[in-house]
């Protein structure tokens, strides 16, 4: 029953089309639907069982696979000995989640909602097409109302696979356990955020390398035993207008690995940190310092010619450059046309995002296809940031987990942009410095506690390092 060894499913995020082809492949290769179903449910079950500890377990089955998954599990805790009955509808619609019934020992009702301390749904799966109705609806009603242990079964019952859209009752799951593979619903708001606790249960799927894959958490280097202050990196945080901003950002940023943070501003800043360099003077002559690293501009800048010219002047340096704020409603073909965009990351959040699409005509339904879209056409890595982010780059697609939602505060993402800025400034890496800067900033509100400002969030970043060593 166990998967084979050299199963590639961990970590990858797919689309329904790429669930259905990767179980067809395992299909082709000779491991049939039944075993299929065997793994997923019994590798379901076995979490079930550790969840309910003896408690009595109530499993709801739909007429599909999903259906035929809650079966195997109900079969499973029954021969185990754990107290549990079925409800089911509707017949099971496919021949193998038929035979899962018929082998199925455990009680059967086709109605009726049976007091339990813990639900297992298995309504629908991936395989959910249109609105839930009817006696389906009035279970996840019950289910929602109900004070029981909820776990959904790959995905919840009323949420659609691709896209997390709701297509019924809508309720709160203490776990959720995916089979095979993740699906992007499990990454996607609000939908992941009634998910609860997320396992997934290998079934020994072969799966494309390169497909979109959940980020794992980093590995950060210490500092060489011979580093110093440049060859730590030296990144330099343009200033515009707004002088707030870019100071979170430095504050961040001097707290993130980088050996040197210099704000680059023609404007005094008796608020800055006295380890934090200010420079004024033509910013082109002071880009062109080859020790720079990198350049992180946006935060503050502002919208104007003026802003525009820093921009440009930024891209005339040909440093790996971070931008985010005011520089993403600035950003255009023309400005990065013939550059290196490879070297090139942007950090919008969903306003920003639409602006960047328009500006280089690119279309696309949702968050992932639009920020996959802006990457392939452009070059430029891309972390769509929100409590959803989704980075894109050279090296595929990541999706995270949820952050604090205590990060929904005014500067959370200028902070998100210095530690970025700081990371590219260490090793020169967009997509891999993106990556950890989503972990760090996610770990630095976790220290930091209920309710804190932007700046105290800045200032909480380097213990959040000491997580990832
Ligand atoms: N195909 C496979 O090889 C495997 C599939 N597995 C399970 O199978 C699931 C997918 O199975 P299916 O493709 O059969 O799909 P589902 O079990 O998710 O449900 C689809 C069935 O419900 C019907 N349906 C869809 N939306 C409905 C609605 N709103 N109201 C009423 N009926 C509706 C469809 O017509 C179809 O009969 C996965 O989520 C997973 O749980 C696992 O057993 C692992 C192996
Ligand atoms: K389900």
């Amino acid at each position: 029953m166990a998967p084979s060894s050299n199963s590639r499913s961990a970590g990858a995020v797919l689309t329904v089309e790429q669930m259905a082809a990767a179980e067809h492949a395992a299909m082709v290769s000779g491991v049939s639907e039944w075993e299929l179903m065997q793994r997923a449910g019994e590798g379901a079950a076995r979490w079930v069982a550790r969840m309910s500890g003896g408690r009595t377990v109530s499993v709801l089955c739909g007429p599909g696979n999903n259906g035929g998954d809650g079966y195997v599990i109900a079969d499973f805790l029954y021969r185990s000995g754990i107290p549990v009955s079925v409800v089911a509808p509707k017949p099971p619609a496919t021949d193998t989640a038929k035979k899962a019934r018929e082998t199925c020992v455990a009680p059967i009702s086709s109605d009726g909602f049976p007091a339990a301390e813990v639900y297992v749904d298995c309504l629908f799966g991936y395989g959910l097409s249109r609105q839930v109705e009817g006696a389906f609806a009035t279970l996840l009603e019950h289910l929602r109302d109900t004070t029981g242990y909820k776990i959904a079964i790959d995905v919840p019952s009323s949420i659609a696979s691709d896209t997390g859209e709701n297509l019924g009752p809508s309720l709160y799951y203490d776990l959720t356990i995916a089979l095979g593979a993740w699906k992007r619903a499990h990454f996607i708001m609000p939908a992941m955020a009634g998910m609860g606790v997320k396992r997934l249960v290998d079934i020994g799927l072969d799966i494309a390398e390169d497909a979109p894959v959940l980020s794992a958490a980093p590995q950060i280097e210490p500092p060489a035993p011979d580093s110093h202050k440049y060859r730590r990196g030296l990144l330099a945080v343009v200033a515009g207008e707004m002088p707030g901003a870019p100071l979170l950002a430095a504050e961040a940023a001097m707290r993130s690995g980088a050996g040197y943070v210099k704000l680059l501003s023609e404007h005094s800043h008796p608020d800055a940190p006295a380890e934090l360099v200010v420079e004024g003077g033509d910013l082109a002559a002071t880009l062109s310092d080859e020790r720079i690293a990198a350049v992180l501009v946006g935060p503050g800048l502002g919208r104007d010619a003026k802003a525009r010219g820093k921009l440009s002047a930024a891209l005339d340096a040909g440093k790996p450059i971070l931008f985010d704020a005011d520089a993403l409603h600035l950003l255009d073909p023309a400005l990065i046309e013939g550059g290196d965009t490879s070297q090139l990351a942007v950090t919008p959040h969903e306003g920003e995002l639409a602006q960047l699409c328009a500006a280089f005509s690119i279309e696309g339904e949702s968050k992932i296809e639009r920020a996959r879209a802006l990457h392939e056409k452009t070059g430029i890595t891309v972390l769509a940031k929100g409590p959803d982010s989704i980075l894109v780059g050279s090296k595929g697609v990541r999706f995270f987990n949820r952050g604090p939602s205590w990060l929904s505060a005014a500067g959370t993402g200028d902070v998100l942009a210095g530690i970025a800025a700081s990371r590219i400034a260490v090793h020169g890496d967009p997509q891999r410095a993106l990556e950890e800067a989503v972990w760090l900033h996610s770990e630095a509100a976790h220290i930091a506690g209920p309710a804190f400002t932007a700046g105290e969030l800045a200032r909480t970043v380097n213990q959040a390092l000491e997580c990832f060593l």
